[in-house]
């Protein structure tokens, strides 16, 4: 198992959680991204795993987005040896669904990475935003693009060039998160989808995440075909003749992802 200096890695059945412990702010500096690398890496092509959520230690802040302390160095002309838009494009791009468990608060890169995520459940006392703008910067792991893509222009543009958070009722309003919870229900309510999740079909699963993920990149046309390919996929596999034959009989489906 993989020594992880900045991460309590907790295994479920059929799935994974992933704390992010780098007090006082689970601060993204490269040791936290080098663990999740690593995570992502181990969990790859381990069939036992179907899920992952990535949650932060404490309550106050899920994670306080890049290690400021770090900007020196980047100033100085050194390149980070993990970049955040990697990591955040290989969590993106995932066959399997990332759920973040903001138990506590998101900014700048701590909202990067969970807009990265598959799917977002958010503190009612939490807020979520991209302040970077209130440093001088911009936000750097793709805040740009990906705000924008999941709630629209007008705000996205307002939460950016104002560095001012959105409420927990505002991110569930323009869909920036899936569903708000209390503070303390936040993991538990991940946990419980990430079990729902790893009782789903992986490869149908991995299918969607897929199209959809790649589709929103490109034309409607090309989106379509990423459609049919998956369809292929899953058409050709065990698991779609095991769901057929589950509905006939009045069965819970095994998938085994085969
Ligand atoms: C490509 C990506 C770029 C980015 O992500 S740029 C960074 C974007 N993030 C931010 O701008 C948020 C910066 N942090 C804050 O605004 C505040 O913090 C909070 C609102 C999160 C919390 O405020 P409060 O409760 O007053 O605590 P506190 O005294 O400000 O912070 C507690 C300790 O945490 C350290 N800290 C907070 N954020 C970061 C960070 N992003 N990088 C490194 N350290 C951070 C502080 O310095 C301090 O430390 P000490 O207790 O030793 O004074």
């Amino acid at each position: 198992m993989v020594k992880y200096e900045k991460l309590i890695v907790e295994k479920q059945p059929g799935f994974v959680v992933a704390v992010i412990n780098n007090p006082p702010a689970n601060a993204l500096g490269q040791p936290v991204l080098r663990d999740l690398n690593s995570l992502l890496d181990q969990c790859f092509s381990d069939e036992e795993v179907r899920a992952i959520v990535i949650t932060g230690a404490g309550e106050k802040l899920f994670s306080a987005g890049a290690d400021i302390s770090e900007f020196s160095a980047i100033q100085d002309g050194s390149t980070p040896k993990i970049s955040g838009h990697d990591l955040f494009l290989k969590i993106e791009n995932y066959p399997k669904p990332i759920i973040a468990a903001l138990q506590g608060s998101a900014f700048g890169g701590g909202n990067e990475l969970a807009m990265s995520c598959h799917l977002r459940i958010l503190s009612e006392t939490a807020k979520i935003g991209l302040p970077e703008v209130k440093l001088g910067i911009i936000p750097g792991w793709g805040g740009t693009q990906r705000l924008p893509r999941l709630i629209g222009k007008t705000k996205a543009l307002e939460v950016m060039i104002t560095g001012d958070p959105l409420s927990a009722g505002e991110a569930l309003s323009y869909g920036l998160v899936n569903i708000v919870v209390a503070a303390d229900k936040v993991l538990d309510e991940a946990k419980t989808l990430a079990g729902k999740l790893a009782k789903g079909a992986p490869i149908a699963i991995r299918e969607i995440l897929k199209a959809v993920t790649q589709g929103l990149n490109t034309t409607i046309e090309e989106g379509i075909k990423l459609e049919q390919g998956g369809s292929a996929v899953v058409f050709a596999s065990e698991d779609a003749k095991e769901g057929g034959m589950a509905f006939f009989q009045k069965r819970a489906p095994q998938f085994k992802g085969k």
